[in-house]
């Protein structure tokens, strides 16, 4: 039906105050970024993770993303982390192949560290898909409680 709610509904009960969290973020289409790392930190605030377990690390780009996420995980050992970039295409000949190495690399990053891995590369077509019109939704918001509730889930 038309009110269809794209998206996700939150667990109820998330609860980060014990919990450390790593955002990995890229400094490429860093305008974008920055509202989503944003979104996501004021999100784990609100969700009671403490200020100094909010890890944050920046890298040139999102190819970049699972090999820092990977070895800042090993480093850090986060409960859980957020691995954020924008890939906009028509601005790099290998759109598709950056984003598809860089999911099931960031896939494997969690797997193999039994780490959870929040995918937060959005891959947009142009740069009004990024949402953050005034009445766009900030996808940052729903990484930093997936990491809430993925990491609770491997804590419990
Ligand atoms: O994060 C991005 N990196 C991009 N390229 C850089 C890439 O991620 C690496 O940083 C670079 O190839 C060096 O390894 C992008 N484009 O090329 O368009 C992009 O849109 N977003």
């Amino acid at each position: 039906n038309k009110d269809f709610v794209k998206g996700v509904i939150p667990s109820s009960d998330l609860n980060g105050e014990n919990l450390k969290v790593l955002i990995v973020h890229t400094r490429w289409n860093s305008e974008i970024v920055n509202e989503l790392v944003k979104g996501a930190v004021e999100t784990l605030l609100s969700n009671k993770v403490k200020p100094d377990n909010i890890l944050l690390h920046s890298v040139p780009g999102a190819y970049e993303l699972p090999f820092a996420t990977k070895k800042l995980c090993k480093l850090l050992k986060p409960d859980s982390a957020i691995s954020i970039g924008v890939l906009i295409k028509g601005s790099t000949m290998h759109f598709e192949y950056i984003s598809e190495a860089v999911s099931h690399g960031l896939m494997n990053v969690g797997l193999e560290l039994e780490i959870p891995v929040i995918f937060g590369l959005l891959t947009l077509l142009n740069e009004q898909q990024a949402g953050m019109t005034p009445d766009g939704h900030n996808h940052g918001i729903d990484w930093g409680q997936a990491a809430i509730e993925m990491a609770q889930i491997t804590a419990s």
